[in-house]
């Protein structure tokens, strides 16, 4: 199975966003780049010799569900912030249509776009983006302040963001009295505290040493299930985007090379770019036994213990090994097929994710 591209109806879709081929094109006469399929269909280096324009995002389409945490992947350059910036039309995007609960976005006028930015909407940034003469309390509840609310109800819902997000003690100081980890806290509570429906990170944790860095993707987690917001996420960090991810686009100079689950990615990967991409990632500990089950041989006892599909190999792998028959992969009652030591084996020890094919269940 290959993941594939999804095209969304807006009209028939539940989602939450819904992006139909979506352009932005800097440059001159930027506009005719999409509707020209001559143009259109040229790549980077050959649109910019003959337009001047670079397609920083290109016809793109996807659909984001309510509570989804959605990843957007790629490496410097490939367009993830543009696109997180067309979500909101902070930058306007050359053509394509942008659908929020079902509200055409590109038809909304100025006004309307400030009240579901304040209301709807919170990014999280790299660089925090903290104000350095606010106290953190008064950084926290500054979203609050803007949209009118009073002191009181400003303060009760800071005070329980920052709880939240375990900055308790911290609400008199300043940002430079923080460290970095400390400060994007900070940036996550005052996203936090409007109660948007979506959170857009952009990089967050980019400029955190790894350490603190993983310890605020488990931060970020940890939120999601307890607020269940719906999240798009931008990182040029494969590990944090598997770590995260519901569904991650994989993004190349402005255009889609996969969307697709963590384990789709890894082990159905769409080319070789994609594949290149996730090559060092340790497939145990992303792909399921989906991947690996097959139908049992005629001759074989299919006594041994079960597991469900959805186990990851790097789980399975000891029960597997231990056991002298085949362990059956069982989904709802019914036998999807067996897992034995050699199809275990093959994804702890062999680096060529092109091995793997999910069987169908
Ligand atoms: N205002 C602009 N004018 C012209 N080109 C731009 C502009 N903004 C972005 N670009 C180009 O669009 C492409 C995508 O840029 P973008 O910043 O969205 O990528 P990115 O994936 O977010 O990269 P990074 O991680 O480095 O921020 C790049 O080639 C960039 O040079």
């Amino acid at each position: 199975m290959t993941a594939q591209l999804e095209y969304p109806d807006p009209l028939a879709s539940d989602a939450l966003l819904s992006i139909q081929d979506l352009w932005k094109v800097f440059g001159p006469k930027a506009d005719r780049v999409p509707r020209r399929p001559d143009l259109a269909r040229l790549d980077r280096k050959d649109l910019y010799q003959q337009t001047g324009c670079t397609a920083a995002v290109r016809d793109l389409s996807f659909d984001v569900a309510p509570g989804e945490v959605f990843v957007v992947m790629g490496l410097s350059g490939s367009g993830k912030s543009t696109l997180v910036r067309c979500l909101t039309r902070l930058i306007e995007p050359t053509a394509g249509s942008i659908y929020f609960e079902g509200e055409d976005l590109r038809a909304a006028d100025e006004k309307r776009l400030r009240t579901l930015r304040r209301s709807k909407f919170s990014m999280v940034f790299q660089h925090f983006g903290l104000l350095p003469h606010r106290k953190v309390i008064d950084n926290v509840s500054y979203g609050l302040e803007v949209r009118g609310e009073s002191k009181p109800d400003r303060r009760r819902r800071a005070q329980e963001v920052i709880d939240l997000v375990g900055l308790a003690g911290n609400e008199q100081l300043y940002p430079e009295q923080l460290s970095g980890g400390m400060q994007q806290r900070v940036g996550l509570a005052r996203a936090l505290a409007n109660d948007p429906d979506v959170l857009l990170f952009d990089e967050p944790f980019s400029a955190l040493d790894p350490l603190i860095r993983r310890e605020m993707q488990t931060e970020v987690a940890r939120l999601h299930r307890e607020v269940g917001k719906t999240m798009v996420f931008i990182t040029h960090d494969l590990s944090e985007a598997l770590k995260l991810g519901d569904r991650i686009l994989l993004m190349r100079d402005g255009a889609a090379v996969q969307l697709g689950t963590g384990d789709e990615l890894v082990g159905a990967p769409a080319d070789d770019y994609v594949r290149e991409f996730v090559r060092d990632v340790p497939r145990a500990d992303i792909l399921t036994l989906r991947w690996i089950v097959r139908q049992p041989r005629p001759d074989e006892q299919l006594d041994g213990p079960e597991l469900g599909p959805d186990v990851l190999v790097r789980e399975a792998t000891r029960l597997v090994l231990e056991s002298d028959r085949p362990v059956k992969v069982v989904a709802e009652g019914q036998l999807l097929g067996v897992i034995d030591d050699e199809a275990i084996l093959a994804v702890v020890a062999d680096p060529d994710p092109s091995a793997s094919r999910p069987q169908d269940g």
